[in-house]
């Protein structure tokens, strides 16, 4: 059944994000009408071929004339840039967003080019994987997910009402946040096991010349799940690096201090000390399954999940 949430709805970017947006709006009838752009004539061949919206240009100009929504869906640092090139045509009233996974850096890079009369509201929904590209997203990805929305005092309420609304048809349970405090929040849930994750698996690449080829050979389950966050796109993360700095770095210092309590712990033997940090994160992970939240488990196989614990 369709449900129609806004008349014409615009894409820029239409990799993961972008594109299982496109099919659930697609699957749901939330559009009117379909925009899709997108940087590289390429990918948008392929945004056509997987038949993702109505109409397609590499212009985000153009995109975006006419449009009731723009949703943003590009690296993190690429926001201002796209901002600047839509706002001549964004109309009055229209509803801008984007997705980024970081919110403070994407409204100082967007807001000075949002026209007057558009209602800029930025968001991030907290559901993806470790693909990228429009051949990875797919239709559910945001069911049973947040959205954290960062409206500003001055927001229209009836467009943070719409812009909600809509998440909620996605599938989304939406909360909003202070844009600051996502970025804190956000530093210590998703952007440091990224890091933590590429780090490990670099640090055990170059550990290959010492132990000749064992540490792909015998790695199991642990091992692949950093190998699975480490695997995730280069572009979008170092953007996210780059853009969440201040609160990655704070997150960073901790975690050393904390690692370095660890460290001695083991130097001198404290199982004590070591006994009860492993019971308190084994009670974490426990509520989270309670909590109903771990349908994304990492499984290499995705969608289908099957619970070790
Ligand atoms: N991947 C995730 O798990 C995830 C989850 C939530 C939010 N996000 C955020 O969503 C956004 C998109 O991520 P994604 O995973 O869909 O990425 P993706 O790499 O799959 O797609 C990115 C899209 O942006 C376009 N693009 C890249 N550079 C551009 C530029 N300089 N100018 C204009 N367009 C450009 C690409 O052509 C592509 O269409 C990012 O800001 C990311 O931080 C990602
Ligand atoms: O599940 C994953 O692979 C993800 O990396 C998703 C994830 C996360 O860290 O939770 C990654 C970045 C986002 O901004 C939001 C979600």
């Amino acid at each position: 059944m369709r449900d129609v949430h806004f008349q014409r709805v615009t894409l820029i970017g239409i990799g993961l994000i972008g594109s299982s947006i496109a099919r659930d709006m697609r699957a749901k009838g939330l559009a009117g009408e379909i925009v899709v752009s997108t940087r590289s004539a390429e990918t948008l061949r392929r945004a056509e071929e997987l038949h993702l919206g109505d109409r397609y240009t590499t212009d985000p100009r153009d995109a975006a004339r006419g449009a009731d929504l723009v949703i943003v869906s590009v690296p993190v640092g690429a926001s201002g840039a796209v901002a600047e090139a839509i706002a001549p045509s964004l109309k009055a009233g229209a509803i801008l967003t984007d997705v980024g996974s970081t919110k403070k850096s994407v409204i100082e890079q967007m807001a000075p080019h949002v026209p007057e009369g558009v209602h800029f509201i930025a968001g991030h929904p907290i559901a993806g994987t470790e693909s990228s590209g429009p051949d990875a997203g797919f239709e559910g990805l945001f069911k049973d997910r947040w959205c954290i929305l960062t409206p500003q005092n001055d927001t229209d309420p009836d467009a943070l009402d719409k812009l909600t609304r809509f998440w909620q048809a996605l599938g989304s349970m939406v909360d909003q946040m202070d844009p600051a405090h996502h970025d804190k929040v956000l530093a210590i849930v998703s952007h440091l096991p990224h890091i933590i994750a590429y780090n490990i698996v670099g640090t055990a690449d170059d550990l290959e010349t010492v132990t000749e080829g064992e540490v792909i050979k015998y790695s199991a389950s642990g091992f692949r799940d950093f190998t699975r966050l480490a695997a995730s796109d280069p572009t979008m993360w170092r953007d996210v690096c780059l853009h969440n700095k201040d609160a990655i770095l704070e997150m960073l210092a901790r975690f050393s201090e904390d690692l370095a309590y660890l460290q001695r712990a083991i130097r001198w033997g404290e199982g004590d000390k070591l006994f009860d940090l492993f019971s308190r994160t084994r009670a974490i992970r426990r509520s989270i399954i309670e909590a109903g939240q771990d349908v994304d488990a990492p499984d290499f196989g995705r969608h289908k999940i099957e619970r070790k614990d």
